[in-house]
């Protein structure tokens, strides 16, 4: 079987999933802060940007035209349609970030996240719930960057979404917001030292990404 990314370099991935205003992406970036070893994939997305968000920091913004050229040349390690948009992470940019020493974090969903898994079944795969669906929509309304149809469509959402917390390895209830960033720091450094430990050298891995670089792991 193909080891994980992590065998790759000794770097580890791990995938965050959660319901669109759970909470994921302020935890993150509390935690990438807090961590430079650690890095964030910046995914391709069809979805027009918010206010704020910049093309190539939150996402590469792309059209629907160009995402699906992409897919077709097998740019994306997984990809997904979420809320209507479509969602890719590239395989080369994961790949480059992990060959370079970063432990790499994949802010995906639940689709994405399955792909990760069967691709690298070592992947440390962690779930962000909100402590309620009025929580959840709360949140998506005081945030104030989407409009009353995207909110709706997103929290209709959310629920099927939660039904595949139980195949994630952790969950974290996002209800205090630093007591759910103590937990999440402390699971990602358990992820780190297990997926250390597992490293190994798959030169299979090497070649079909065309890696060329190889540590003493
Ligand atoms: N524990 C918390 N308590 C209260 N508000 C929170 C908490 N965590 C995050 N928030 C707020 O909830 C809003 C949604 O958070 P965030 O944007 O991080 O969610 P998300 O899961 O990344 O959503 P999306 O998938 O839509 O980008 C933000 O305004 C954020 O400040
Ligand atoms: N499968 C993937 N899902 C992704 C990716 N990038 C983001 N997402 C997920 O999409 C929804 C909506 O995100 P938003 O930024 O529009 O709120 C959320 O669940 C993200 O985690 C990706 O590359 N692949």
């Amino acid at each position: 079987m193909v080891q994980p990314a992590q065998a790759v370099s000794g770097s580890s991935l791990i995938t965050v999933t959660a319901p669109s205003g759970a909470g994921k992406s302020s935890l993150l970036a509390a935690l990438i802060q807090a961590d430079s070893s650690l890095r964030l994939s910046v995914s391709h997305t069809t979805r027009q940007p918010r206010p704020g968000e910049q093309n190539g920091r939150e996402y590469h913004f792309t059209t629907v035209d160009d995402f699906k050229k992409r897919l077709k040349e097998g740019e994306f390690l997984e990809h997904a349609e979420v809320h209507g948009n479509f969602y890719g992470t590239s395989r080369v940019a994961v790949l480059n970030q992990l060959n370079e020493g970063y432990d790499t974090i994949l802010e995906i969903d639940w689709q994405g996240a399955h792909q990760i898994r069967r691709l690298f079944p070592e992947t440390v795969s962690i779930f962000i719930l909100p402590p309620s669906i009025t929580a959840l929509e709360e949140r998506l309304n005081k945030r104030g960057q989407d409009s009353q149809e995207i909110i709706k469509q997103r929290i209709a959402a959310a629920d099927e979404e939660i039904r595949h917390a139980s195949e994630f390895d952790y969950v974290i209830i996002n209800n205090k917001f630093d007591q759910a960033l103590s937990k999440l720091a402390a699971i990602v450094q358990t992820a780190r030292c297990r997926l250390t430990r597992q490293a190994i050298k798959n030169r299979d891995l090497f070649e079909q990404f065309g890696i060329n670089c190889c540590n003493n792991q």
